[in-house]
């Protein structure tokens, strides 16, 4: 039985989570009975091997994909039987998604980029907060930039600003350095880091890299399409080596 300060803390619950592709003898049991709580807060990451799940979990719990069966539920809002209106609207309001394709629009400036969530959801910008945002991402640039004048790191932290512009309840990154040298990876993923301790920002990574990985509080594992282990926050080296074993299954 889940009480009223579970759902306080729990930022994402899935319950036996199940996204089946196909039918019959060819069906793909891309999640089989996923259950994980993220806790307010913190910044989960998720790895396994290709094919294993990573997408498909990233994209039930965050309400673009849903699930064959099972729950899951942001805050205290059940997706299951949200309508499609309502889940653009929670997507929309309540969500932050950071891409591997950083997805500006070299139409507008860096600012008018960040603030652009604001703008769908007919809110007012708050420059304070604006002002806040970027430097606590290390966000140095001329906000009447163009996105194509950026480096490829600025970018990412663009994406990332306008993630957290609307105080999401989680953000959803997929692969958010896949494009990025290490160098300017790490200057990401401290710029993320950094977010998450300022602002307490749940956040939730999909990744192929231990050392992206070793940022988070939590690793969770997958493998055919269920969490096979979980790693509190770890060195890289140690990230690796549970990758490598679950290579050898
Ligand atoms: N739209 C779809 N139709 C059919 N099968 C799909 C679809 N999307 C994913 N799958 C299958 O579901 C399984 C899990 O895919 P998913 O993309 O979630 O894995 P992943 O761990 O993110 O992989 P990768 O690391 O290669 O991106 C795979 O076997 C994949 O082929």
């Amino acid at each position: 039985m889940k009480t009223v300060a579970d759902a306080l803390t729990c930022a994402v619950r899935m319950d036996s989570v199940r996204k089946t592709y196909g039918e019959g003898a060819t069906a793909v049991h891309a999640l089989d009975g996923v259950s994980v709580e993220l806790r307010r807060g913190t910044f989960t990451a998720v790895m396994g091997p290709s094919g294993s799940g990573k997408s498909t979990f990233l994209h039930c719990a965050a309400g673009l994909d849903r699930p064959t069966s099972g729950r899951v539920i942001l805050g205290e809002t059940d997706l299951t039987g949200l309508s499609e209106t309502k889940l653009t609207e929670l997507r929309r309001e309540r969500i932050g998604f950071v891409f591997q394709a950083y997805n500006l629009l070299d139409s507008l400036t860096v600012e008018q980029n960040i603030v652009l969530p604001l703008r769908l959801a007919q809110r007012p910008s708050d420059p304070r907060f604006l002002a806040e945002v970027v430097r606590s991402i290390d966000l140095h640039v001329p906000m009447n930039r163009r996105p194509s004048a950026l480096s490829g790191g600025q970018r990412q932290r663009v994406a990332i600003a306008r993630a957290l512009v609307t105080r999401p309840d989680v953000m959803f990154l997929d692969e958010p350095t896949g494009a990025l040298d290490s160098r300017t990876a790490r200057q990401v993923l401290d710029a993320l880091r950094h977010a998450v301790d300022l602002w307490g920002q749940t956040s939730l990574m999909v990744t192929h890299d231990p050392f992206a990985a070793s940022y988070a509080d939590s690793v969770l594992f997958l493998a055919d399409g269920r969490i096979v282990d979980q790693l509190p926050r770890s060195a890289p080296e140690r990230i690796a080596e549970r990758m490598a074993q679950l290579g050898e299954r």
